[in-house]
């Protein structure tokens, strides 16, 4: 079998000659000296080519993923499943975006490997329930700040399906997945008030388990609802009925999983720093591409920026939020779009009125304990935002300038992009964290503040 190397394809619509289009180490966050009036294509959707990556291994014949983003979270994805055995290959793409890849499943899944999480957790929750249906040991590992990352629904998931797991450091990274080429599979029952993703990853390989699987959620909440369901359409579209018996129950019966060409939309959540960025710069940003109908909770910024104020339209395929500076209050349970609480922080921490977000204690579990880090990088820069158990409470308060730390986490980079539009002197520590979903993103944000048009190849715009 030949295996074609991969090498990830350039995103570049900007052509070679932005010194921006990466970024890496710090990075002087730019202020907005006058109005924006910006119009963007964004990459493809991370939780999207991740979960259509996974369903490709799985399925029935070789298929076709367009547009693909290609950032770190993606490329380890890639790496993880070729190592399983998986041929995965770019082949020249039409949509600006890089190449796109065909992914051919192997006759049967080859375990003795390592795979390397980073801080991805669609890869650390994806992937072994489907090195457990490879024949041999494989070895999961990632970032340090990976190992803090709760992984108990996967693991224990696993066990109670009958698969010989070892996890020395009980319940997280790393930890090695014996697989013996099949899953019994049946009924199971585990917590994922921590991660939507312990459900998501599950159900993704279940049509490939000998039983099938009917997997019950026991934890009281259960976080970012709309993952789960993008998990379900995604299973759907390939023949894979999921049925929903009871709240917090999925059944999935026994079966092929479709081979099929999916265009992967762009990541809506990626597209918020822009969007928020017109909330508080003012100014307007618009957002091409943007799908009639979708799984994504990036979705929701449609509804959620009018409650700071902000006025959105939408015409077409395109996506215009619009703002005059001044930004209200909100309270908001944002427990269903956890990924969007950093981006819409710094709304909250810049508003004119006291904002309260609550049921997101799950997000002190993303690539850093978020409530921690947003109310600590606020406080660095004189903001009075404080941590509740389960969300962060904001009194409006003037921010200077100083040192904002991302965690090694692309959305906390991002949020101190959009303070520093309005606030002078904001200094990331680490803008190549962006490089885990959106590897372009100086790029993009200096082609926003320059109020240049969108993209060349984007005939949408
Ligand atoms: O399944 C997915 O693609 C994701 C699920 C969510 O995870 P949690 O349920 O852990 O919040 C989300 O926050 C993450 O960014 C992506
Ligand atoms: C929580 C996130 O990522 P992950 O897929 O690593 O959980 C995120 O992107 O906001």
């Amino acid at each position: 079998m030949q295996i074609t190397p991969y090498s990830a394809p350039e995103f570049d619509p900007y052509g070679d000659d932005d010194p921006l289009a990466e970024g890496d180490g710090a990075w002087e966050a730019p202020v907005a000296t006058r109005p924006l009036d910006a119009t963007l294509a964004v990459p493809g959707s991370k939780s999207l080519t991740n979960r259509e990556l996974v369903l490709a291994a799985l399925a029935d014949g070789p298929g076709l993923l367009r547009a693909p983003l290609v950032s770190r979270d993606t490329d380890l994805m890639v790496e993880g499943l070729r190592a399983l055995g998986v041929r995965i290959e770019p082949r020249p793409g039409d949509g600006g975006f890089g190449d796109d890849l065909l992914v051919t499943p192997p006759d049967e899944f080859l375990g003795s490997t390592t795979i390397d999480c980073g801080l991805a957790g669609t890869v650390m929750r994806f992937l072994p329930p489907v090195a457990a249906l490879a024949l041999g040991p494989t070895t999961f590992d990632g970032d340090e700040a990976a190992r803090r990352r709760p992984m108990g629904g996967i693991i224990d998931g696993l066990r109670g399906l009958g698969v010989d797991l070892d996890d020395d450091r009980r319940g997280g990274l790393p930890f090695t997945v014996h697989g013996t080429g099949r899953v019994g599979g049946g009924e199971l029952a585990i917590d994922a008030s921590a991660s939507s993703q312990f459900v998501s990853g599950l159900l993704l390989a279940a049509a490939r388990f000998d039983d099938g699987l009917v997997l019950r959620h026991t934890g009281e909440r259960l976080p970012s609802l709309p993952h789960i369901e993008m998990t379900v359409a995604a299973l759907a579209a390939r023949g894979v009925p999921v049925e929903q018996p009871a709240t917090g129950t999925w059944r999935v019966a026994p079966g092929p999983i479709a081979a099929r060409d999916v265009s992967i939309e762009p990541d809506l959540s990626n597209a918020a720093p822009f969007l928020c960025g017109a909330v508080a710069a003012g100014g307007s940003v618009t957002i091409t591409g943007w799908p009639e109908s979708t799984t994504q909770v990036g979705a929701r910024l449609v509804d959620l920026l009018p409650r700071f104020g902000a006025t959105v339209r939408r015409d077409g395929d395109r996506v215009t939020v619009s703002g005059d500076g001044s930004i209200r209050g909100v309270r908001l349970d944002l427990g269903e779009a956890g990924e969007l609480v950093p981006n819409l922080a710094a709304l909250a921490a810049l508003a004119d009125e006291p904002s309260e977000f609550t049921g997101i204690g799950h997000i002190r579990h993303h690539e850093t304990d978020r409530i921690a880090a947003l109310a600590a990088e606020f406080q660095g820069l004189g903001g009075r935002v404080t941590e509740l158990d389960d969300g962060l409470r904001f009194e409006p308060a003037p921010l200077h300038g100083g040192e904002w730390r991302a965690y090694a986490d692309h959305r906390m980079a991002t949020t101190g992009a959009i303070v520093g539009l309005r606030v002078p002197g904001v200094r990331v520590d680490d803008i190549g964290s962006t490089s885990k979903t959106l590897p372009q993103f100086p790029g993009l944000w200096a082609r926003m503040l320059a109020n240049d048009p969108a993209p060349r190849g984007d005939a949408s715009a």
